[in-house]
């Protein structure tokens, strides 16, 4: 998938803007606050009808303007087609393809597949299990359809069960019989789920560790593990042992609503030992990963985006993920950097087309 051009129309910073891009590699340089980070989240939006930054779609229109568009010609290989996000302050989104509106947004997903590298993914090692664990459902859903649809299902499940705990409690009455009917659905979402997390995370791992091995030039072993409580027995029997606990909770103390992915370097807690750098080599590796996994399973390749990439990266994994990149042929890229003499030099070493943007505010 290429990303021919690009047009925005009062998208944050962005009065009127108009990009022509390289098919390989696009680099967005300029001071801070210039605005960078925002052409690559435009693209974002051309991929998931979204900010990568967990902005509300409002507060990304130009301040003071009534709408923003963003419109974006992509190649499929085949055609060319038009993406165009229209965002009015007192109406809905709308997405069109080629023209015609979406029904549903999820419709638009899966198109124009995208992976993005930047600063706030080190949420990712900081933060509670609920971050990772929507990650690994992102990962899976954007190459599984029925995944979404089982997740779905399960946490409604979780939702309803816990209400009848809670208003049990609140009635001084308990009904085991009753509390059983949502044990059905449960296990049968929350096993599929657990499988398809166990795959999956069983068939990345070995590439996050080979990707880490090259940017870090052999310096230190990642892992990355897939913990669940459907490990330690099946959902059926940890339903039925933990029914007088979760009563006392008043909610489901046990299943894939728990689960968590460990990172560890060296056998130790990557959040606790892992340095900035060592950190993010290790985002980065899990990111190419992701990445690789998506081209074989949908047989297109992403577009990279990867926002202040080479921050807190010494030369040499700069030089490491540089020779990554040259390898893999990782398809469109676009890169933001400060620093537009790195960035040449970045350029020159990848044997690819590539352009520089000078972003101004
Ligand atoms: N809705 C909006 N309207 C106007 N300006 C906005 C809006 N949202 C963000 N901005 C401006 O965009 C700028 C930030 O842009 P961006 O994050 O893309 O910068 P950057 O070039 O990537 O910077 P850095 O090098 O520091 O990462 C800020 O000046 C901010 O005020």
């Amino acid at each position: 998938m290429i990303i021919q051009k690009l047009h925005l129309i009062n998208f944050k910073n962005h009065p009127e803007k108009t990009f022509e891009f390289s098919p390989q590699i696009n680099c967005f340089v300029g001071n801070n606050g210039v605005g960078k980070t925002n052409v690559v989240d435009a693209l974002h939006y051309l991929s998931v009808a979204k900010s990568f930054l967990g902005n509300t779609d409002i507060n990304n229109i130009k301040s003071g303007e009534d709408f923003f568009t963003i419109e974006g010609e992509i190649y499929d290989g085949e055609k060319q087609n038009i993406i165009k996000i229209q965002m009015p302050k007192e109406a809905k989104k709308i997405i069109k393809k080629n023209d015609k509106s979406y029904d549903r947004l999820a419709d638009h997903i899966g198109f124009l597949p995208s992976v993005i590298i930047s600063p706030y993914d080190s949420n990712l090692i900081s933060d509670s299990g609920e971050s990772r664990r929507r990650f690994l459902d992102a990962m899976i859903s954007q190459t599984d359809a029925d995944y979404l649809f089982n997740l779905i299902q399960y946490q409604k499940t979780v939702q309803q069960r816990n209400a009848l705990l809670k208003s049990f409690a609140k009635n001084r009455y308990f009904d085991a019989e009753n509390l059983e009917i949502y044990n059905e659905p449960l296990i049968k979402f929350g096993t599929r789920i657990f499988e398809k997390r166990q795959q999956f995370t069983d068939s990345i791992v070995p590439l996050i560790q080979n990707y880490y091995e090259i940017i870090s030039n052999g310096n230190e072993k990642v892992s990355v593990n897939y913990h669940s409580d459907l490990q330690e027995d099946s959902f059926e029997n940890l339903l039925h042992h933990t029914s007088e606990k979760d009563r006392m909770l008043t909610y489901t103390s046990k299943g894939i609503h728990k689960d968590d992915l460990i990172f560890e370097m060296n056998g130790n807690s990557l959040k606790k030992i892992g340095s900035q750098g060592q950190q993010k080599s290790f985002l980065i590796a899990l990111k190419l990963s992701q990445m690789n996994r998506i081209k074989e399973l949908t047989g297109k390749t992403p577009v990279l985006l990867l926002d202040d990439i080479f921050d807190k990266l010494d030369d040499t994994r700069v030089s490491q993920l540089i020779e990554l990149v040259n390898q893999e042929h990782f398809g469109q890229i676009f890169i933001t950097d400060t620093n537009r003499e790195r960035t040449e030099k970045v350029v020159k070493k990848i044997n690819e087309e590539s352009r520089i943007f000078e972003i101004e505010p």
